[in-house]
């Protein structure tokens, strides 16, 4: 059984299309008996101004009509606004298919061949009224549910706005803050890391508030809200170990208390810099209410799961480190943890102190000399970098090469040895004394686009040839990226230097690769030269070694050369270069040069050397 189309309530309109008056009158009174209002028009004009007036509830359109055919009337009524549901039936004084087609291509909704068979029109015409008066209250129910729906699509954000976020700052509230300490705990313990929660309160904001008034106050916190939002993006925190904390995020518990949640924390020297910058950025003076006004935060750190494994504990602990920072004085942060606290005060002291200590003249270059036992010859020299600290006396590279490297510092150090060692290189070109020089390049100045540029740089401001710069990397650096490093190490050696794998055997080079690179030298780690005397898997990696190199037609030298005996198998084993304390300790510019000018002979290990080989 057909589904009946709903009754028509009001008398429907229905547009009749026809040059002639005989079908036109024929049309009229079959439709009018089924209680039906008929207009007319004799030709297509006439049919889209009847159109356009009466907006009829069905159209009978007569194919060929003088002006405008049915097919072209059909067409116009379906790009008029209203026009796209109207039924519109087609016609045809014949149903040969072409016509047929034509009209549904016009976009006509049925066709009615003539001769038309009178008894069934009028049925034919009130069925399609129905069925388009269904469709046309079914659109619009559907209408009426999407605007229902979006409706209510606003209410639910604009109840997750209520229930998440604080209506004074905008930002997330406490609710939002438990499931985001929630979420990060479930993240670190997964991923085997550290989560931080940072409390943070305003020193005094009280006072602001009493004294003051609460629409102040309101002014102020959101000033410290936008302050907070705006400089912890994650990209403003340009140093490497605050770039690992992707996932910041920062709430309004109420009153003057914030909280930052941060995870993947590595150490806890990202959380220290972190608290640093908010105290930095809020302690920054602030306009509100034409008042200009300094507010100092203090913060407490609890880290998990040192200092708890759950919101509670986590919340309880950070809130006591915040007192204890308050207590200190304000405008400070403090972890839960003492030790913890002294050790990343220390690290930040230190960061802090380094970050000054090229502009303040603090760093010397130290030239170690490398030397070629076969020949007899001092062949190059190592630039190492060393901190002349105005309290501390010297510090090791050991200590401050790390910190450096975290923070970003290792790009401008590095790039200071450069400029420093090409200009030392250059001197001694000027006085005769060839002498290549090698510097460290590290990870993050590897990475930095601008390297090749920065290179070239300094060898012109120093007049130095590129043939006398050596570049030594670590083999993890250069095996981290091997498309990308392959690419960046072929433009340096377009260049003219040359390159040294530092460390070698400590990480994981594969030969494949080992052998795509433009690689002049590797150095063997000084691990595997300590424990050779007494170490036989030690001397066996290192005959690898150097057999693999002299496949790669690669030079080998050795690093950390102590003791003759070392010296002894290095050079049986096919190794003569050589670097270490038996010939030189790393030295003052001023002593590197007495030390090139004198020779490999006066060195004091040369004579004993002489005496070891000759017996
Ligand atoms: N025990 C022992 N040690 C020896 C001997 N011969 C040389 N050494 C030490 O071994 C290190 C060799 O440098 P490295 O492997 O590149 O290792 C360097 C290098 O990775 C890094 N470094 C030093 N200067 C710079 C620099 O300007 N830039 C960068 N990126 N890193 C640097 O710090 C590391 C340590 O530097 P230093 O403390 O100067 O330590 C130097 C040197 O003093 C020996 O016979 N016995």
């Amino acid at each position: 059984m057909h589904a009946v189309p709903a009754p028509l309530t009001e008398k429907p309109v229905v547009l009749v299309c026809d040059d002639d008056i005989t079908i036109r009158l024929m049309m009229r009174e079959t439709l009018e008996r089924e209680v039906i209002t008929v207009i007319e028009a004799a030709d297509g004009r006439q049919a889209l101004e009847m159109y356009k007036q009466h907006s009829p509830d069905l159209v009978l359109l007569d194919v060929s009509m003088p002006h405008f055919s049915g097919y072209e009337v059909c067409e116009v009524i379906r790009q008029s606004p209203l026009g796209a549901d109207v039924p519109v039936v087609m016609v045809t004084s014949s149903d040969d298919l072409s016509s047929i087609n034509r009209a549904y291509e016009s976009g006509a909704t049925d066709f009615l061949a003539k001769p038309i068979t009178w008894q069934i029109l009028g049925q034919r015409v009130r069925y399609m009224l129905r069925a388009s008066r269904a469709f046309r209250d079914l659109k619009r129910n559907e209408e009426r549910l999407k605007r229902n729906e979006e409706h209510l699509k606003q209410n639910e954000e604009r109840l997750r706005v209520l229930a998440y976020f604080d209506n004074l700052t905008g930002l997330p509230n406490r609710q939002m803050f438990n499931e985001d300490l929630q979420r990060s705990i479930a993240q670190a313990k997964r991923e085997g890391l550290k989560a931080a929660l940072l409390f943070i309160d305003l020193d005094q904001f009280k006072r602001f508030n009493d004294t003051l008034g609460h629409a102040f106050g309101d002014k102020l916190l959101n000033r410290v809200a936008e302050q907070l939002k705006t400089r912890l993006r994650p990209g403003d925190l340009l140093t490497r170990g605050v770039d690992r904390l992707e996932d910041m995020s920062l709430a309004r518990l109420g009153g003057d208390e914030f909280t930052i949640c941060l995870t993947q924390v590595a150490q806890n020297e990202d959380v220290a810099r972190v608290a640093s910058r908010v105290i930095e950025s809020i302690s920054q003076p602030m306009v509100v209410d034409s008042y200009e006004v300094v507010v100092t935060p203090s913060i407490g750190i609890a880290i998990y799961p040192d200092d708890g494994d759950e919101i509670d504990s986590l919340l309880k602990n950070a809130d006591t480190a915040m007192y204890n920072a308050k207590a200190k004085g304000r405008g400070r942060f403090q972890f839960y943890s003492g030790e913890m606290n002294a050790r990343a005060l220390q690290r930040l002291r230190m960061e802090n102190e380094l970050r000054k200590a090229i502009d303040n003249n603090e760093l010397r270059v130290a030239y170690q000399p490398k030397v070629d036992v076969q020949q007899r010859k001092i062949i190059g020299v190592e630039a190492l970098v060393r901190w002349e600290h105005p309290k501390q006396g010297i510090v090791s590279p050991a200590e401050f090469i790390p910190l450096a490297e975290e923070s970003g510092l290792i790009v401008d150090i590095d790039n200071w040895v450069l400029h420093k060692a090409c200009h030392q290189a250059s001197e001694w070109l000027n006085m005769g004394i060839t002498c290549p020089v090698a510097v460290n390049v590290s990870a993050l100045n590897f990475k930095k686009t601008n390297l090749v540029e920065r290179i070239k740089t300094a060898l012109r401001e120093a007049d130095l040839p590129a043939s006398l710069l050596e570049l030594e990397m670590t083999e993890s650096i250069v095996m981290s990226d091997i498309e990308l490093n392959t690419e960046r190490l072929t433009q340096l050696k377009e260049m003219g230097t040359s390159i040294s794998i530092d460390d070698f055997g400590t990480g994981y080079s594969s030969l494949s690769y080992l052998r795509r690179l433009p690689i002049d030298q590797v150095k063997i780690d000084r691990s595997f030269v300590n424990e050779i005397d007494c170490n036989n898997e030690d001397m066996a990696i290192v005959k690898a070694i150097i057999a693999m190199s002299t496949t790669l037609k690669m030079e080998v030298i050795a690093e950390g050369v102590e003791t003759t005996t070392q010296t002894e198998k290095l050079s049986k084993a096919g190794c003569h270069r050589l670097q270490g304390f038996l010939y030189a300790k790393p030295m003052p510019a001023k002593f590197a040069t007495e030390t090139l000018l004198a020779g490999f002979d006066a060195l004091p290990a040369a004579k004993k050397l002489a005496t070891a080989t000759s017996n």
